[in-house]
């Protein structure tokens, strides 16, 4: 029999089903329609049909085995097909049951005949469906693996320039490699040598890692004593804090204490004053009784003469008698000898009785003026004696005196001494804990209600918390019904006086005297009290503000140190910034102002802001004037007072429209230091709504200037407030001049004040929350300039 199967490949033993199974090789070609019974019976039987099929005269009924019965099981193959098809009728002619039955039989044949073929036409239109999608899944696959291909081609045709361009490269490089390799024999006879000394290296290397191993165990050593010493520290720092409050308890003592004293100081002061009024009028009764002294000295020295003259006489007065007598002797001898012998005449004798008579009564007289000059020169001796005495008891008063005014003096300087001792202690301490603050301090000070404020609410939106910890310190502001809670370094109240607020910042003008640069500025809205917090009224002794106190407290101090050897030198400068203009307040003409307007022109003024290496601040060409007491300054502020740009607006009769800065620049000499010390007390222009100040034309541009750099302002604290990396210091001028105050080592102090009026709530309390800012700012730790010797002339801010 033929192969049935042409296209199956000749030594396959099996094939794939569509989806790659495998087909055992019998069962394919069962299905490809292999004329052979399914199994060994089955063909037989197929065989057995066939061939009686075949024979035609076999009998029907032994053939028992019908059509139907094995038409399940029967295959057919070709030749049988065709020899069934070729089959011929055999029977008789006129046997037609033969024939029928043969037709019968034949027709069953056929129908399974026909029946296998269907089967097999199904299976092989099953096997063809299968392998078409065989066909068509190995056509995807075929064109999938040709994408492939191609891929890959185009990849390996990549690779392959790419190694041409590498093999290229490569033979490049190894030419390179070549001509490398000859220098790297060189090299390396090069690097043999330098081989050689490296390991010389290597082992002077070791020593050194040695040394540095012993170093770092010696490090390590330090550690451990610096992690010690830290520890040390920190309990040292502990202690420190202890020591602060405790410095902290001894400061409130050291001020009880100083309060005692100078109590006594004022009371010794009186008895000074009263001593010194007794010490007086004994001077003068000293120096009268001096006069009398020295009248009755001449009287004496007066009447010792006329003694000695009177004496002189009565000597003469008896030499003449003694004469006289010794002459009336020898007279009266003669009488005897003439009245024994001749017998002399009666009248030679009565003539010599009578000039006998004579003498003796001019004797006796100048014995009578004797005895009165004797009684004269006593009572003038007496007078002499008793004058002698006064002089001595006046002169033991006056010793004692002058004993009790030098204990009185002594006790004095004790108290001046040990109040000198408190007041720098106290400044220590106010100092240090300044340095530990760190920061801005800022001080809140509300002011009264004015009668042309009109009236009060009755409920008052400002109010000060009563509490023993808020007291001084709190100040709570209500708006709309609620309540916004501010804590200050110190809270003025409106019953504050001006020598309230002056006694609790005079520490801090101190400072500028020992050589800090201190720095206090007056912030608030327009009407809230600034220019009178800062200036008053300078002739009122109970009004006047900030800065004609703080110069008299400078003056005055200076003064006393001036005992202890110091010598100060002064000099103030005074401008203001006027739409963003500085002008000279102190300049001999206001000429000079308009000048500088012209801000570049040639001939005008700069008035540059400068900031120097040592952190100080200089305005170029602007007018310093040399100062040596309060009452120069006094003169020199109502100068500048007078040239400052006031205006009247809807909030303020007199209101400023210029940042006002005084500076007073301190240096302070003596055998050994040399301090330098700088005071700047600034009063802002006051922030205003532009709606509510009712500025117009110039006005309204001033207005805007000052909102502006007010507003620069807020940003730099802002800035400050945040940690910023960058600071707007240079956005406006008043900025640019407080750079130092706000961000060096400065002593800066900040009035926020406030007006009481219900409709300023609003500002008060954008005012209040600067200040909040304001008080967070860190500026760095208050440094003093000593010691530095400075021939600069000019004058810095800060
Ligand atoms: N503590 C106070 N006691 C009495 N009067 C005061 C007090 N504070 C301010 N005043 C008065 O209030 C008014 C306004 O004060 P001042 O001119 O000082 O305000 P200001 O804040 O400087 O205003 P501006 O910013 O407009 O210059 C003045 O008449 C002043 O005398």
């Amino acid at each position: 029999m033929a192969p049935r199967n042409q296209n199956r490949p000749p030594n396959s033993s099996t094939n794939k089903k569509d989806g790659g199974e495998e087909i055992p090789i019998d069962k394919r070609r069962r299905i490809a329609g292999g004329a052979r019974l399914a199994g060994p019976t089955a063909a037989s039987r197929a065989r057995q049909v066939l061939s009686a099929v075949g024979s035609n005269n076999q009998d029907t009924a032994s053939d028992t085995v019908s059509v139907a019965e094995v038409s399940e099981h029967v295959e057919f193959t070709k030749e049988e097909v065709a020899a069934l098809l070729n089959e011929k009728p055999k029977g008789k002619k006129y046997d037609l049951k033969g024939n029928l039955e043969q037709v019968t039989e034949f027709n069953k044949k056929l129908k399974l005949c026909l029946k296998w073929f269907q089967g097999v036409e199904q299976n092989l239109n099953q096997e063809q469906e299968k392998l078409r999608n065989a066909l068509d899944a190995s056509e995807n696959k075929c064109s999938e693996i040709e994408i492939g291909k191609k891929n890959k081609e185009d990849e390996l045709n990549a690779t392959i320039g790419e190694l041409r361009h590498n093999s290229a490269a490569l033979a490049e490089k190894l030419s390179r490699e070549e001509s490398d390799k000859l220098d790297a024999i060189e090299c390396l006879t090069r690097e043999k040598d330098a081989r050689v000394a490296a390991e010389n290296l290597n082992a002077s290397l070791s020593l050194e890692l040695e040394k540095t191993r012993q170093e770092k165990l010696t490090a390590d050593q330090k550690v451990v004593s610096v992690n010690d010493m830290y520890k040390r520290l920190q309990e040292y720092n502990t202690s420190l804090q202890q020591y602060n409050s405790r410095l902290q308890t001894d400061l409130a003592t050291a001020n009880t204490t100083l309060q005692r004293v100078e109590k006594e100081k004022s009371t010794i002061v009186e008895n000074l004053g009263t001593l010194r009024g007794h010490y007086t009028s004994l001077q003068e009764q000293l120096t009268v009784s001096r006069a009398s002294q020295d009248e009755i000295a001449k009287q004496k020295e007066s009447f010792m003469s006329e003694v000695n003259r009177l004496r002189g006489e009565l000597q003469q007065v008896r030499d003449d008698r003694d004469r006289l007598h010794s002459q009336i002797q020898l007279l009266t001898a003669d009488l005897e000898k003439y009245k024994e012998a001749n017998g002399k005449s009666v009248e030679t004798l009565d003539n010599l009785m009578t000039q006998s008579n004579a003498l003796e009564e001019t004797c006796a007289s100048q014995r009578e003026q004797l005895r009165i000059l004797q009684h004269q020169l006593a009572s003038a001796n007496e007078k002499l004696k008793m004058a002698d005495l006064s002089v001595s008891e006046t002169r033991t008063e006056y010793e004692e005196q002058k004993e009790m005014i030098r204990h009185l003096r002594q006790r004095l300087a004790d108290a001046e001494h040990q109040i000198n001792e408190k007041e720098m202690l106290r400044r220590k301490l106010h100092n240090t804990i300044l340095e530990l603050k760190g920061n801005i301090r800022v001080f809140c000070r509300v002011r009264p209600l004015l009668p042309e404020d009109g009236c009060a609410s009755d409920l008052p939106f400002i109010t000060y918390p009563t509490s023993d910890e808020g007291q001084e310190q709190g100040i709570d502001l209500v708006q709309s019904g609620q309540k916004y809670a501010f804590t200050f370094d110190k809270v003025f109240t409106q019953e504050a006086s001006q020598n309230d607020v002056f006694s609790e910042i005079s520490e801090l003008v101190q400072s500028a005297l020992d050589g800090y640069k201190v720095c206090i500025f007056a912030y608030g809205q327009t009407g809230s009290g600034k220019t009178y917090t800062m200036m008053g009224r300078p002739q009122s002794m109970d009004q006047k503000g900030l800065i004609p106190r703080s110069l008299e407290q400078i003056f005055e101090t200076s003064q006393r140190l001036s005992v202890q050897g110091w010598k100060y030198k002064m000099q103030a400068s005074v401008l203001e910034i006027y739409n963003e203009t500085i002008r000279d307040l102190l300049a001999p003409t206001r000429t000079s102002w308009d000048a500088a307007r012209t801000e570049n022109g040639v001939p005008g003024k700069q008035y540059a802001i400068k900031h120097d290496a040592n952190g100080d601040t200089y305005v170029s060409d602007l007018t310093i004037v040399d100062v040596c007491s309060s009452k120069e300054v006094a003169s020199l502020l109502h100068q500048a007072g007078q040239c400052r740009s006031v205006g009247k607006t809807q909030m303020n009769e007199q209101s400023s429209r210029s940042h006002f800065v005084f500076t007073l620049r301190i240096t302070a000499q003596n055998a050994t230091t040399e301090k330098h010390g700088v005071l700047n007390l600034i009063d802002l222009a006051g922030s205003e709504r532009l709606s509510k100040s009712g500025s117009t034309g110039d006005q309204l541009k001033e207005t805007q200037a000052i909102n502006k750099s007010l507003s620069c302002l807020a940003d730099v604290i802002f800035a400050l407030a945040k940690k910023e990396s960058h600071v707007p210091f240079r956005n406006s001028k008043l900025t640019y001049l407080l750079q130092p105050c706000l961000s060096g080592d400065s002593k800066t102090l900040m009035f926020v004040n406030l007006s009481p009026e219900p409709s300023s709530v609003n500002e008060s309390l954008c005012s209040l929350r600067f200040a909040a800012r304001v008080n967070t700012c860190q500026i760095g730790v208050p440094r003093r300039q000593t010691a530095i010797r400075s021939a600069d002339p000019r004058l810095s801010i800060g």
